[in-house]
Formats: C-alpha cells, sequence, structure tokens
C-alpha cells in the first residue's frame, strides 16, 4: 500500500454514543435455552415418551381387538363344536332310543340284531352298542363281543343311575375302562322299562373319547387349543389339546357357563387360553373349547413386536440423532462462546486500545468483486479519531468516507486483502482532521466476509524513531552529520561519482590549539568553540556538500561532484582557513585557533572510503607538521609517517634504554643549551636546556617530532628525569669550573609534570649533581598547570619551597585566568616565540607582549620573550620593559662547552646564526 492520504475525519460530530445496546435481562436468560443442545434433549425425550405412549396404545389396543378376536374366535368355535357336539350326541341319543324303543319290543338281541340289519346303529368301528338287562349282565352287544363270561355293569354308574331312578333323560358317563373294553371309553345310555314302567336294563352306546375331539383342526384351534366335553358334574368326558387326547380332568364350574369367554388356566399344562363353553342339552354336557392365548394373539405379539421394534428403532435413532445433534450444537455453543468471548475481549481490549479499530464487510457488485467496504464496528478510538459515532460510522462505506482511498490505491489494497488475504500496512503523515501533522500506521488483515483494519497513532514512535536514526548519524553537541554518517554520504557520493564519471573531494580538517582552548578553559568553552567553528565552516559550503564532525576537534568536509584539479579546491580551502580563525568569544574570552586540512581527491587518491579517509588524515597530519593553519593535498609518500613513528618509538625506547643503562651518551641523548640574556645588561643569565637525539639510523630527530611520541608513549617521563639530572649535572660541572653561576631551565612537559614523585625526582637530580636549588628552574606551561590547578599549584610550591623556581613557557596561548596567575607559585612569564616573530610588524603581536610585560611586572615576576632573532624584535621588548630574552639573535642552542665559553666573554655578544 504506498503512500496512503490521511485517514481523516470528513466531518465533525458530537461526542461518540455508546457501542452496544444491552439486551434485556430476559433475553439473555432465554437465549442458552435456544441452544440446540439444550432445547433438543427434552424435546427428543418428549418425541420419544409420545412414540412410546403413541406404540403402547396401539398395542393395547391391537391387544385389545386381538383378544377380542380370540375371544371370538373362541366364541364361534365353541359354536361350532357344541353344533358338532350337539349332531353327535343327538345321533347317539337317537341311536339309544331306537336301540331302547327296539329292544323294549323285540328283546335285546333281535333289536340289535334288527337294527344292525337296518343300518341303524353307528359304525361299529367308532361304536359299541350293547344291551344290560336289570341286573346289569350285557345281554346283547354290537359288534359282538369276544367269547367270555357275561360282563356285569351292575356297579357302573352309568348303570346304577338308571336303575335308581327314571329321569328320562339320556346319560354319558365319565370316560372309564370295564370288562368289556379296558381302554377308557364313554358310556352313553338310557333307561329299558319293561312293560309296566319298571327297571329293564339300559341300552349303552359306548364310543371313544377321541370321537368327540375329531373335530379338532390345527388350521383352526392352532397346535396348542383345546376341544373337550365336559359334564355337568365338572369332570371332562373327553378333551384334545393338539394331538394328546384326555379325559377325566375336573374344570372349575364357573368355567362353564354358557357361551361366555374366560381366559384360564384350567388344561393342568398352565397355558393360558380363551375358553368358551357350550351348553348341550339332552346328555347334561357342555362343549368347551379353548384357544391357546398364544397362539391367538401370536398375531398381535408379532405386531406387537414389530410395533416396539419400530419405537425401540426410531428411538435409538432419535437419540442417536440428538446425541450427534446436541453434540454438534454443542461444539458449535462451545466455539460461539469462546468467539464471543474473544470478541467480549476484543471489545474490552479495542476499547482500552489506544488504537483505532475498524471492522469492514465487503460489498459486492454485480459481477461479484468487491465494489466498496462498508463499517460494520469500530472501536471508541476510531469514533475519536473519525469524530463520527459509531452509529454514524456504521453502514458507512469506505470510498463515502473517504473517496480519496479510490484514487491512491488503499481501497484497493483493503479490498484485496478482504479477498484474498494477507496483511497490508502503511504508515503516512495525517494532514487534515484530527490527527493532522501525527503519523499514522495502517495494518489491513482479513476477516470473515470484509476486512479489519487498526489505525494506531504512532507519532511519537515515529519521531522517537527518526530521533534515534538521527543520533546515530548526527553529532550530538555540533548537530552535524557524524562519523557514520559521513562514511554512509562519502560511499554514496564514491557510487554516484563512479556512475557519472566525476570526482569526489575529501577534506579532513584539525584545529590547531583546540587543545589548549579545551584543557585551558575548560570543556564547555571547547564545546562551544567547536560549534561556533561548526557553523563558520558549514556556512562555507554549498548544498550538497557535506561536513560533519569526526570526533573531537576533527572535521571532514565531503565536496561531491568537484573538479578533478584539486587546485581547484584552494579557494575554498582559503575560505574555511579564514572562517575557523576569526576569533571567537567562549567563556567570556576572545579565542582563536586555525586549522590543518589534509584533502584528498576520489578517484585519484582512493576508490573507497576508507583509503580516501586514511589517506586525508595523513594529508591532514603532514600540513601540522609542516606549521599548522594549511592544507595539503594528498601524495602517495605521506602514509609513510605512521611507518615512521613506530620507527621513531622503536629508536626511542632502544635509546632510553640506554641512557638508563649507561649514562655515557652512548644513547642518541643529548642536551644543548640555549642562553638567557638579561636585556638591561646583556649579562648571560641563565640556559635553557633543550633536548636532542639522534636516532641510529635516521640521525638527528627534530624535538618537535618525538617529544610529542615520547608524551604520549610515556617514555618523556624517564628523557625528562636524564634531561633534568644531565642538566644539573651540567650546571654544576660549570660551577665547579669555576664559571660564573647561571641558572639552568629544564623544560618538563605535562606527563612528566602530573607524574606522583616528580619532587623527588627533582630533589634527587639536586641531590645527584651538587646544585643548589636557586641554581635550575622548571619550566611549565599554562596549560598543564591548568589541567589540574589545586594539585599544580601544591606540587608547585613544594617545588618553590626546595628553592627551585618555576617559569611559564609560552605564555599566551594558554587561558589561565587572571586570579588563578595570580596564586601560581612563579617567577618568571616566558611570552611565546609566536606572539615574538611578528613583533616588530603585528600591532597585535605588540600588543599581546606589552601586555604580557606588564601583566608580569605587575605580578612581580620576570617576564622573558623567546624566539627572539631580530634587532627591531630585541628593541621593541627592550623599550617596553621586558626583562629577558633568548633567540638565535644571541645563540642558538648549543652545547655545554659553548656556553662555558660564552660565560666567559662578558658582557654576552649575539652568537652567529
Ligand atoms: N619536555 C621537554 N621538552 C623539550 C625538551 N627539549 C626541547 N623541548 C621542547 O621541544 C620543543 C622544540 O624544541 P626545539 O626544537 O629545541 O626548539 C626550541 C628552540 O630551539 C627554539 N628557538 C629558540 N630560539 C629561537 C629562535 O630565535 N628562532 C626559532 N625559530 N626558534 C628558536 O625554540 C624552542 C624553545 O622552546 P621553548 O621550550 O618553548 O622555550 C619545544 O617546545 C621545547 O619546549 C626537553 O628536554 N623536555
Amino acid at each position: 500500500m504506498n503512500a496512503p492520504q490521511p485517514m481523516s475525519p470528513l466531518t465533525s460530530g458530537p461526542p461518540p454514543a455508546s457501542a452496544s445496546k444491552p439486551r434485556p435481562g430476559w433475553a439473555r436468560r432465554l437465549t442458552p435455552l435456544l441452544e440446540t443442545h439444550i432445547s433438543l434433549p427434552p424435546f427428543a425425550l418428549l418425541l420419544i415418551v409420545a412414540l412410546w405412549v403413541v406404540t403402547f396404545h396401539m398395542i393395547r389396543t391391537e391387544r385389545a381387538a386381538a383378544e377380542q378376536g380370540a375371544r371370538e374366535g373362541a366364541r364361534k368355535l365353541a359354536e361350532t363344536y357344541e353344533a358338532q357336539m350337539a349332531r353327535s350326541l343327538s345321533g347317539i341319543d337317537q341311536t339309544l332310543k331306537m336301540l331302547k324303543y327296539a329292544v323294549e319290543r323285540d328283546g335285546p338281541a333281535p333289536a340289535l340284531a334288527t337294527l344292525r340289519q337296518r343300518g341303524l346303529l353307528p359304525p361299529a368301528m367308532l361304536f359299541v352298542a350293547a344291551v344290560a338287562d336289570r341286573h346289569g349282565v350285557l345281554v346283547a352287544r354290537s359288534p359282538s363281543p369276544p367269547p367270555g363270561p357275561p360282563v356285569d355293569i351292575s356297579h357302573e354308574p352309568h348303570f346304577t343311575m338308571h336303575r335308581a331312578a327314571d329321569t328320562g333323560m339320556p346319560y354319558a358317563s365319565r370316560a372309564s375302562g370295564d370288562s368289556m373294553r379296558h381302554e377308557p371309553h364313554l358310556h352313553f345310555t338310557r333307561r329299558l322299562n319293561d312293560a309296566k314302567g319298571g327297571f329293564a336294563g339300559i341300552a349303552i352306546i359306548v364310543t371313544d373319547p377321541a370321537y368327540f375331539t375329531s373335530a379338532y383342526e390345527r388350521s383352526r384351534e392352532g397346535d396348542h387349543g383345546m376341544l373337550g366335553l365336559v359334564g355337568d358334574d365338572g369332570v371332562v368326558r373327553a378333551m384334545r389339546i393338539g394331538d394328546q387326547v384326555s379325559w377325566g380332568q375336573h374344570l372349575p364350574m364357573a368355567l362353564l357357563k354358557d357361551g361366555q369367554v374366560r381366559l384360564d388356566t384350567v388344561a393342568g399344562d398352565g397355558t393360558p387360553r380363551y375358553l368358551c363353553a357350550r351348553r348341550l342339552h339332552g346328555f347334561g354336557m357342555y362343549a368347551i373349547v379353548g384357544l391357546d392365548a398364544k397362539e391367538a394373539m401370536a398375531a398381535f405379539a408379532r405386531r406387537e413386536r414389530t410395533w416396539l421394534a419400530a419405537a425401540a428403532t426410531g428411538t435409538a435413532l432419535l437419540a442417536i440423532l440428538v446425541a450427534l445433534l446436541s453434540a454438534w450444537s454443542w461444539q458449535a455453543a462451545r466455539a460461539r462462546r469462546s468467539v464471543r468471548h474473544a470478541q467480549e475481549t476484543y471489545a474490552a481490549a479495542s476499547e482500552a486500545s489506544v488504537d483505532a479499530f475498524f471492522v469492514f464487510r465487503s460489498v459486492f457488485g454485480a459481477d461479484g468483486s468487491i465494489v466498496d467496504l462498508e463499517i460494520e464496528m469500530a472501536n471508541g478510538r476510531a469514533e475519536k479519531m473519525t469524530g463520527r459515532s459509531l452509529d454514524q460510522l456504521r453502514g458507512t462505506r469506505i470510498c463515502e468516507l473517504m473517496p480519496h482511498y479510490r484514487r491512491n490505491g488503499v481501497f484497493a489494497a483493503m479490498a484485496r486483502v478482504a479477498r484474498d488475504g494477507g496483511v497490508e500496512q502503511a504508515e503516512w503523515l495525517a494532514e487534515v482532521g484530527t490527527m493532522a501533522g501525527r503519523w499514522l500506521h495502517l495494518r489491513v488483515v482479513q476477516v470473515e466476509g470484509g476486512a479489519f483494519a487498526m489505525i494506531s497513532d504512532i507519532n511519537e514512535r515515529k519521531l522517537a524513531a527518526d530521533r534515534i536514526v538521527h543520533m546515530a548519524h548526527h553529532d550530538d553537541l555540533t548537530g552535524l552529520p557524524n562519523r557514520t554518517m559521513l562514511r554512509l554520504r562519502l560511499t554514496e557520493a564514491i557510487v554516484e561519482a563512479e556512475r557519472k564519471q566525476e570526482c569526489v573531494a575529501l577534506v579532513f580538517v584539525d584545529l590547531d590549539g583546540f587543545k589548549l582552548i579545551n584543557d585551558g578553559l575548560g570543556h564547555s568553552a571547547g564545546d562551544e568553540l567547536l560549534k561556533v567553528i561548526g557553523q563558520r565552516m558549514q556556512a562555507c559550503l554549498r548544498r550538497g556538500d557535506t561536513l560533519a564532525r569526526f570526533g573531537g576537534d576533527e572535521f571532514v568536509l565531503l565536496l561531491p561532484a568537484t573538479r578533478p584539479d584539486p587546485q581547484a579546491l584552494a579557494p575554498l580551502l582559503d575560505k574555511l582557513r579564514h572562517a575557523v580563525q576569526e576569533p571567537a568569544q567562549v567563556a567570556g574570552q576572545s579565542v582563536q585557533v586555525s586549522c590543518s586540512a589534509g584533502v584528498v581527491m576520489y578517484p585519484r587518491d582512493g576508490r573507497d572510503a576508507d583509503t580516501l579517509l586514511m589517506n586525508a588524515d595523513a594529508a591532514m597530519y603532514r600540513a601540522k607538521d609542516g606549521g599548522r593553519n594549511n592544507y595539503r593535498f594528498y601524495t602517495r609518500d605521506m602514509n609513510a609517517r605512521g611507518e615512521e613513528n613506530l620507527v621513531l618509538l622503536d629508536g626511542l625506547r632502544q635509546s632510553l634504554d640506554a641512557s638508563m643503562a649507561d649514562d655515557g651518551g652512548a644513547h642518541g641523548f643529548t642536551l644543548l643549551y640555549q642562553p638567557k640574556i638579561e636585556l638591561a645588561s646583556g649579562r648571560m643569565f641563565g640556559v635553557e636546556a633543550l633536548l636532542r637525539w639522534e636516532h641510529p639510523e635516521h640521525g638527528q630527530i627534530a624535538p618537535a617530532r618525538f617529544i610529542g611520541l615520547a608524551e604520549d608513549s610515556g617514555m618523556i617521563v624517564d628523557i625528562g628525569d636524564w634531561a633534568l639530572r644531565t642538566a644539573c649535572r651540567q650546571a654544576m660541572a660549570w660551577r665547579a669550573a669555576g664559571l660564573p653561576p647561571i641558572t639552568v631551565s629544564v623544560n618538563v612537559s605535562p606527563r612528566q609534570f602530573e607524574e606522583r614523585r616528580l619532587v623527588e625526582r627533582v630533589a634527587a637530580a639536586l641531590a645527584d649533581s651538587g646544585l643548589p636549588p636557586d641554581g635550575l628552574e622548571l619550566e611549565v606551561t599554562e596549560t598543564l598547570i591548568m589541567r589540574d590547578l589545586a594539585q599544580s599549584i601544591a606540587k608547585m610550591r613544594t617545588l618553590q619551597q626546595m628553592g627551585v623556581s618555576l617559569s611559564i613557557d609560552d605564555f599566551g596561548t594558554g587561558y589561565s585566568s587572571l586570579s588563578s596567575l595570580k596564586s601560581f607559585p612563579i617567577s618568571r612569564l616566558k611570552i611565546d616565540q609566536t606572539f615574538v616573530r611578528e613583533l616588530a610588524d603585528n600591532p597585535g603581536d605588540q600588543a599581546i607582549a606589552t601586555a604580557v610585560i606588564s601583566l608580569g611586572h605587575k605580578l612581580k615576576l620576570r617576564v622573558i620573550a623567546e624566539g627572539v632573532e631580530t634587532e627591531a624584535q630585541c628593541a621593541f621588548l627592550r623599550a617596553h620593559g621586558c626583562d629577558e630574552m633568548q633567540g638565535y639573535l644571541f645563540s642558538k642552542p648549543v652545547p655545554p662547552e659553548r656556553i662555558a665559553a660564552l660565560l666567559l666573554e662578558e658582557p654576552c655578544q649575539p652568537e652567529a646564526a
């Protein structure tokens, strides 16, 4: 999403309204009940109960119908059986009546024979017809009995009852065997009367009980149905259940209610049956039919099982369905709860959030593409950011709210996210609206049916980040680009120059004398000066040039697209030099520094940043060596300086070691002595000891070259100690030679002065040499004293108390305040040769020199000028009351023998240069 336009409020509205309308309590309480997994099981249970109620109802109805059918069946079968039995018994009774008539008329045997002949007897296979006389002896029988004794039935009930009374009714005996037939059989009998109506015996029809149950049909009565004849006495005459024929059982009399159907277990087999008895008139018997309840209800039982199975299956299916639906619903509810929880958390978080949230719903066109995005939800921060209430925002389309989003690609990007997913982000500086002037960050992600946009106010973070980036690339003090930034720009400039075939100039600038100001006036003064110098240098540059502070008092100028000729830079470099040299007011004082610069050109002096910087640094050092306040263009030989330093340091170390082992002078160190002359008398009152060093291979090395190295490496402490002891010994030697006593001045470097044992070393040098303390003067610089004023003064006091005098060297170049100068325990001020050099012509130097002379005198100090080379300088100094001088005008530093010679020449005359 590229540089979106500000998402700004289009209108300003009233304070945002509350975002959500709470639902009534009853609605909230009812809502869970609507969950499927809660409402469905009871509903399903109701369904199941209903199913079973219907099922049982139907079963009960069916059972009743089946029972009714069974009863009806039993009744009908009973009726049918009754009819059959009535016919059979009627037939038997007819036969008995015929037999009775015939016997009473013809006698037993003829009667039977006649009836048989006429076919009026029942089939012999089934029936036996017999006649017993009044004594109970069977007298006739058809079919004829096997031969044997007469059969007596006089004790049989069917005989005795007829004998006892003439009922006029036939009689059916219980099934029993007798002497005529052993297997049980039934006797149907009628009384025979004689002519007078007296008992004449009985007519008998005997038949098997099975005869009365032969009507049994499985198709009607079933496998366990029952048919039977029962006497009024409740005793079964014949009964068939399935294939079993039986007799003799006692049935409850209650069963024998005519035509009534009862469910009972009477047959002794424990099987419940629907029983129906029908009264058979004539013989005092009942025809009884029983249908096995199980068989009668078998169809119903099957249907019942089907119903139950269907209901059970339905129940099981419903239970499974409900379980599945409930599980699904529970899962869905759980998911919804977690979504709701997340939404509530989100809502709470979003309301508390400092970011604005918008939920957009995609609006689709006819072709299915997203044509707009409609705000569905926004948080309080979004209301504030847009100045619209949620009610106003809801339903608003993004392209209505921010029409420019169509043009600048923001809408397209959001629609892309809504359609394809992914994330789009953008940062921009709002230009209008409530957020105008603030940095905003937009992040859009896909949500179901649309997109979610989060707008964060990243102004503070952005500015902080910018600040950090700025800090990382700029110098804190001057605000100029720093070393890192310069490297980046230099690298870019090289790339650009390479592409365009151009040159780049790099100028390494180091301030001359800055250290003195920094050490002397304090760091804040130094800082102030650096800022001023930075501004001045910046003012000399073009747009597109870079001035960087490289650290300390080093600056680097990057000048892209310069002419290949380095000399073309000369005007700029001079301008820079002059700008730097202008006096500056810092810490209430006017100070002045100059600068030394080294210049390199890309591609001539290096093709990469490191090489160019290194060579510019080397050139700058060469400029410093060359007297400062100038610049040098880099040449290949300049890089040799670093290596030179190493060689010199090594040589110094060797010489120092040798000097400490052997004081004989073979180590390379020597001292020259420069006379100090009293101006008024021309008398040499002292000498300054000046160190010289001869490198074993490279010969004489200038002090300005090796003193700094010795100072930096710390070797100056021991070298200075050697110089101190040598100078003291020499001074004492002169005295011992009878020469006029003179003071010997020895230079003390900052490191030497700060060394803990300085006073002891001085005392030791004096003691070793025998030189009285007033024969020694130590020269220290203002800067050295100002480093740690209190300690310096304390040390100087100690030395003074020892009798050693102190002078301030190079006075005027440091920045000691007058008040502190007053407290210095010194006896002499030395005007620095830089003020003496142009003393004859330069009013500024003249002013400084006269001021120093005057100041020194006011403080009751002697004033000496160094570097006096001309008569004019000497004349000026003398005319302005300067007390002493030293310089080539009188003598260069010379060996001790020459000093001895000079001491013999009184007054001192100038030495030939
Ligand atoms: N700590 C120590 N510093 C020392 C010692 N010996 C010397 N030095 C310091 O080295 C600097 C350079 O010294 P040198 O090259 O010896 O220069 C001195 C004089 O030779 C020179 N001078 C004297 N008269 C004239 C003159 O008329 N013209 C002219 N161009 N130069 C002249 O001035 C230097 C004297 O310096 P100063 O100390 O400020 O008096 C120098 O800073 C020495 O201090 C040492 O043993 N220890």
